[in-house]
């Protein structure tokens, strides 16, 4: 007998895996992702579209169910449906397939992947979709803007509401608020570092790269898989925001009187500015610790690492809180504490999502801890970097003032607050700190 299973295109397939992998597992897509496309044999074009189908859905979720819920007569949805319809919201508004492809290509894959059932819900909801584009839909369903504003960009631009807020609270120029989560909501270029030493930007220029912006070893990649250029395979260059290079940068040009010998990086993990100062360190004849809590973030430091000459650094496991070195040690520290890493929204499609403001009670004390302990590992005189790629206030700001007024012996000497919609990095936080001497 004929097989009467319909048959489904396996990039949808697969970003259906994607989403009921982050649903369910709790994974991240961007790791998730290439083992999907693996298993489903799919390269090129057909990948570009499942990531695209996939990320995409991801990050405009919030917006999505709402357009979903307007087009419902029950409020009850099964969540495996409601993966479908995010689906096929997504390429109905925001990508270029067909009204009859989106939603002939949605019904089937409900039939594969839920059964018959909900086959008429999805294919029902769907044409009503199609009834206005993504400019009519996000007014239909945002709150009024006149009455509520951050709850109508919350829905606007798909952000959870406390997040809308507490971006509002951090940044400086409040008219600003919209340009920032719209860029939230571009998938950031490819950038690539050129551990100095090791590699050039010439090297990764003649790669396919463009030489970028602030950072001088930053190189900002088109297209092309980055770990196709030799340089990256080895090690001696990295995929880098340009944001993480100049935090790196921060410490490594801090000014500093006296000995410049040790360098201490208390929370390495996985190692991408740990791999940038240890590669300047080995010019200057200076050695890094590259410290994390994490083993398995340990192996990948040491992973990031492995090109830089070895007598540059040591990769050491424990807890930074309580640091297993004399108080004093160090010439220079970076303390890039985990964080909320809602600076980072454009690189973790999901993670909006998965936050929540009760997070931050448990991340603020272990960020002072931290900063506290980054500071009673510095010799007198010694400068530290306090970094988070949140530009949430109290992971930023009101940890830096608690830790400074708790001690005494900090001074600060500068203070950067990068954001996507300006710089074109990810939003992150670094303050420059001395301890007097
Ligand atoms: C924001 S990430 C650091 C990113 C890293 N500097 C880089 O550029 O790749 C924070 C790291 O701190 C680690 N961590 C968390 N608690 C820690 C602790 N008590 N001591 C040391 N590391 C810790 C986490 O496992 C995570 O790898």
């Amino acid at each position: 007998m004929a097989d009467r299973r319909p048959r489904v295109d396996p990039a949808r397939l697969a970003a259906h895996d994607v989403l009921r992998a982050v649903r369910v597992d709790d994974a991240y897509a961007n790791l998730v992702l290439p083992q999907v496309l693996r298993q489903h044999g799919l390269r090129e074009r057909d990948a570009a579209f499942a990531t695209e189908l996939a990320s995409g859905t991801l990050r405009m979720q919030g917006l999505y169910d709402e357009v979903i819920d307007a087009c419902l007569t029950r409020p009850r949805l099964e969540a495996k449906v409601r993966d479908v319809l995010r689906l096929g919201v997504h390429q109905l508004l925001s990508m270029r397939v067909p009204d009859h492809a989106a939603i002939s290509t949605s019904v089937d894959l409900t039939r594969a992947r839920v059964g018959q059932g909900p086959a008429g819900l999805v294919n029902a909801v769907l044409r009503k979709v199609t009834e206005g584009d993504i400019e009519e839909w996000r007014r239909r369903v945002s709150p009024d803007r006149a009455d509520d504003l951050l709850g109508h960009l919350a829905v606007r631009h798909s952000h959870p509401r406390w997040v809308v807020e507490a971006l509002a609270q951090a940044l400086d120029r409040p008219a600003e608020l919209e340009t920032l989560l719209m860029a939230d909501n571009d998938a950031p270029g490819v950038t690539l570092v050129a551990r100095p030493g090791l590699s050039t930007t010439e090297e990764l220029v003649a790669a396919g790269g463009t030489a970028s912006g602030r950072s001088p070893y930053a190189v900002s990649l088109s297209g092309g898989d980055p770990a196709a250029i030799p340089a990256v395979a080895e090690g001696r260059a990295g995929v880098q925001d340009e944001g993480s290079q100049l935090v790196a940068l921060a410490v490594a040009d801090a000014p500093l009187a006296g000995r410049d010998e040790r360098w201490l990086d208390l929370c390495a993990g996985p190692g991408g500015k740990a791999a940038l100062l240890a590669s300047l360190a080995a010019g200057r004849n200076a050695t890094v610790v590259a410290h994390e809590r994490q083993p398995h973030r340990a192996a990948l430091v040491a992973n990031a690492l492995r090109a830089v000459p070895p007598q540059a650094y040591r990769v050491v496991t424990g807890d930074g809180t309580r640091p297993s070195w004399v108080p004093g040690t160090f010439d220079r520290v970076l303390v890039d504490a985990p964080c909320s890493g809602l600076g980072a929204l454009r690189r973790r499609p999901e993670s909006r999502w998965r936050r929540s403001p009760g997070d931050l009670d448990e991340l603020v004390p272990l960020q002072r801890a931290l900063l506290d302990a980054g500071a009673e590992s510095l010799r007198p005189g010694g400068v530290m970097v306090y970094a988070t790629c949140s530009p949430v206030l109290a992971e930023t700001v009101e940890v830096l003032d608690a830790v400074l007024a708790g001690r005494g012996d900090l001074e600060e000497l500068d203070r950067m607050m990068l954001w996507p919609h300006r710089d074109g990095t990810d939003a992150m936080f670094a303050a420059t700190l001395r301890r007097r001497s």
